[in-house]
């Protein structure tokens, strides 16, 4: 029975965290993307114009899966595309023998400006991996059967290395109980239900709850537009700013915790969180870590909400389920 642990190294202002994978011959830097079901990495056959200061995965290790092609957009419109080879992936000591990797011959600007990034490692349901004509499975999925417990953890941290775990839960990461809530798996996602929300401005009228995907993949905490304005209307000089697309704040403010209610339990989301990063190098105005989910369909409980829990991605029993704990 497999168990292991990979670091989770954040990039800056935490806009992503990437971890070590061994494929093939390459050791690789890959952003773990528990909002996809795609391994893709920047590869030999990748435009060189494209994959400059990134590092490669090169097939010569691996099997070409004949005829199969990728295609992937994600929720922020960055792409990426390719072909198929099987080969050998290991993860903090975790090994797939036969991983669907996807190779990238093409991918948009925002990858190839991530220098620090050769890829991402999807960790949602494998019913939404794009391969063609035959969807492949995720790492979890390919090595689910040989974990000594079917879940990965999640272990985020702010400016600070952080770490996933495949097959155990490891109680030194966490304080007090786990609470668990159901998944529905229709979207492919990690999705569940949120009771509600309060802090900043907001009063019972704006903390109700909803429908939400926990995503590492995602940099900031996207909630009802309700909600999000009623935090901010708590925050001196915050306001929605148009042009950046979202609400902005002084970075010298403290904004409030933020707490929501996930099956019954409370957890804090501390004010300091939610000054994200400033605009551009020198801003005095920061971006908030907190934004409307319009447009999206369901919130989005990204990094600025997990690297304040300790959060668990079960798929040991009849039906898969979240847990979170305190950090
Ligand atoms: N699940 C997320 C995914 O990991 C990223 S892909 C990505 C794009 C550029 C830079 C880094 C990552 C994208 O933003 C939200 C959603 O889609």
């Amino acid at each position: 029975c497999q168990t292991g642990e990979v670091a989770a190294d954040p990039q800056l202002y935490d806009q992503s965290y990437l971890s070590p994978v061994t494929i093939g011959n390459s050791e690789l830097m890959l952003d773990f993307d528990t909002g996809s079901a795609d391994l893709w990495c920047f590869s030999t056959e990748s435009p060189a114009v494209q994959s400059a200061g990134h590092g490669l995965y090169n097939p010569s290790t691996g099997t070409e899966l004949d005829g199969a092609f990728w295609d992937i957009t994600y929720g922020d419109q960055s792409a990426a595309s390719g072909n198929v080879f099987a080969d050998k992936v290991v993860v903090g000591g975790v090994t797939a023998t036969k991983q669907a990797i996807e190779a990238a011959t093409s991918v948009s600007y925002e990858f190839t400006e991530d220098v620090a990034s050769d890829g991402l490692l999807g960790l949602a349901f494998s019913s939404i991996n794009t391969i063609l004509p035959q969807p492949q499975t995720t790492f979890f999925d390919t090595v689910r059967n040989t974990l000594a417990k079917a879940v990965f953890t999640v272990d985020l941290k702010k400016g600070a290395a952080g770490s996933y775990t495949f097959g155990y839960i490891d109680s030194s990461k966490y304080s007090g109980a786990i609470t668990y809530v159901p998944v529905n798996t229709a979207n492919g996602f990690w999705q569940f239900t949120a009771d509600g929300y309060s802090g900043g401005g907001n009063n019972a009228s704006t903390g109700r709850g909803g429908v939400a995907i926990a995503d590492t993949g995602t940099s900031l905490l996207y909630l009802p537009a309700s909600v999000a304005k009623g935090y901010y209307s708590g925050v001196q000089g915050a306001s929605f700013d148009f042009r950046q697309g979202g609400y902005t704040l002084p970075c010298s403010a403290t904004p409030p915790d933020f707490n929501v209610a996930i099956g019954g339990k409370t957890f804090t989301v501390p004010g300091s969180y939610i000054n994200y990063a400033p605009l551009r190098a020198g801003s005095s105005t920061c971006f908030g870590g907190i934004q409307a989910d319009s447009g999206i369909g369901f919130s989005i409980f990204g990094d600025v909400f997990l690297k304040a829990v300790y959060a668990i991605f079960d798929d040991s029993g009849s039906s898969p389920k979240l847990g979170f704990a305190a950090q």
